[in-house]
C-alpha cells in the first residue's frame, strides 16, 4: 500500500549533495524520488513568469495552487521539470530560481498546499526524498533519516565549478555569500525550519566523495534491499 511503501528521507544545506545523493540511491534500490526543491522552485519560477511580487503572500499562495509541475525521466540526466506545460529545468537550477524559491517557501500558506503533492510521490517500491523538512515535517515516519551537511566553503566550490560546467560566469565569493544567504533564510524561518530529524543520521560530506557518501547512506539499509 502507499502510505505503507518505506521512505528514505535526506535533507540538508544548499550544496550539500542532497540531489546527486538521493538520485544515485533511488537509482540502486529501484525506488522513486522526490525533489522536494524543484516544487518550491517551479513555484518560483511561475510567479516570476506571472511578475508577481515576492512580498506578495496571497499571490504567491494562489499562483502555488495554479502551478501545474510534473517531473519527466531523462535518460540522458536530471529529470526534466515541465512547468504549466514548459520544460523549466535549466531555469529552475539557476541561482536566482534558488533564492526565490527559499523566500517563497518561507510562506506557512505556500508550505501547506504544497504538503499533499509532496506525499503523492510515496509509492511501492519506496521513496527516496530530498529537501529541507523531508524528516521533519513531510515525512516524520520515515523509517530512515539522513542530514547532510559539508562546510560552507566546499558547498560553494562544488556549485562553481557545477556552474562553470554549464558555462556560467559565477565569482567564488559572491556564490559563497549566496550560500550563506540562503542557509540563514531556510534555517531561521518560523515554518519547517532546515533542522536535522533528532532521529537522523548525520554526514559530514566535506572531502568526501560521491560514491563514499553514496556507500554511507546505503549502508543503513538492510542488505537485501538494494
Ligand atoms: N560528496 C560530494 N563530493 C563532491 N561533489 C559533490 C558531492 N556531492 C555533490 N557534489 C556536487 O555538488 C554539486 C551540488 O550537488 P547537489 O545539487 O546534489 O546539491 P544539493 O544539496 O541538492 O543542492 P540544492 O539544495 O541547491 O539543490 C553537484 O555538482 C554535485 O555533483
Ligand atoms: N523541502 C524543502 C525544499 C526546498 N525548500 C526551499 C528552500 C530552498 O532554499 C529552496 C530551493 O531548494 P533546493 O532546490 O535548493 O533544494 O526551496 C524548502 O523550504 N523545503
Amino acid at each position: 500500500m502507499t502510505a505503507d511503501a518505506p521512505v528514505l528521507t535526506i535533507d540538508g544545506p544548499s550544496g550539500s549533495g542532497k540531489g546527486t545523493i538521493s538520485r544515485a540511491v533511488a537509482l540502486r534500490l529501484g525506488w522513486h524520488y522526490l525533489d522536494s526543491g524543484a516544487l518550491y522552485r517551479a513555484v518560483g519560477v511561475a510567479a516570476g513568469w506571472a511578475d508577481l511580487d515576492l512580498g506578495d503572500a496571497a499571490a504567491l499562495v494562489r499562483c502555488t495552487f495554479d502551478t501545474t509541475i510534473a517531473f519527466r525521466d531523462d535518460p540522458a540526466g536530471e529529470p526534466r521539470v515541465i512547468v504549466n506545460g514548459h520544460d523549466a529545468t535549466d531555469e529552475l537550477r539557476t541561482e536566482t530560481a534558488g533564492a526565490a524559491a527559499s523566500a517563497i517557501a518561507a510562506i506557512p500558506e505556500v508550505r501547506a498546499a504544497l504538503k499533499d503533492r509532496q506525499r503523492a510521490f510515496r509509492r511501492a517500491p519506496g521513496l527516496v526524498a530530498d529537501g529541507r523538512d523531508m524528516g521533519t515535517v513531510i515525512f516524520p515516519d520515515a523509517r530512515w533519516k539522513v542530514f547532510l551537511t559539508a562546510s560552507a566553503e566546499e558547498r560553494a566550490e562544488r556549485r562553481y565549478k557545477q556552474l562553470k560546467n554549464k558555462g556560467v560566469s559565477v565569482t567564488m565569493d559572491g556564490l559563497l555569500r549566496e550560500i550563506l544567504a540562503r542557509d540563514a533564510r531556510d534555517a531561521n524561518r518560523a515554518v519547517a525550519p532546515l533542522r536535522p530529524a533528532e532521529e537522523a543520521v548525520r554526514i559530514d560530506t566535506t572531502g568526501l566523495g560521491i560514491e563514499t557518501v553514496v556507500a554511507q547512506v546505503l549502508a543503513l539499509l538492510p542488505a537485501r534491499m538494494d
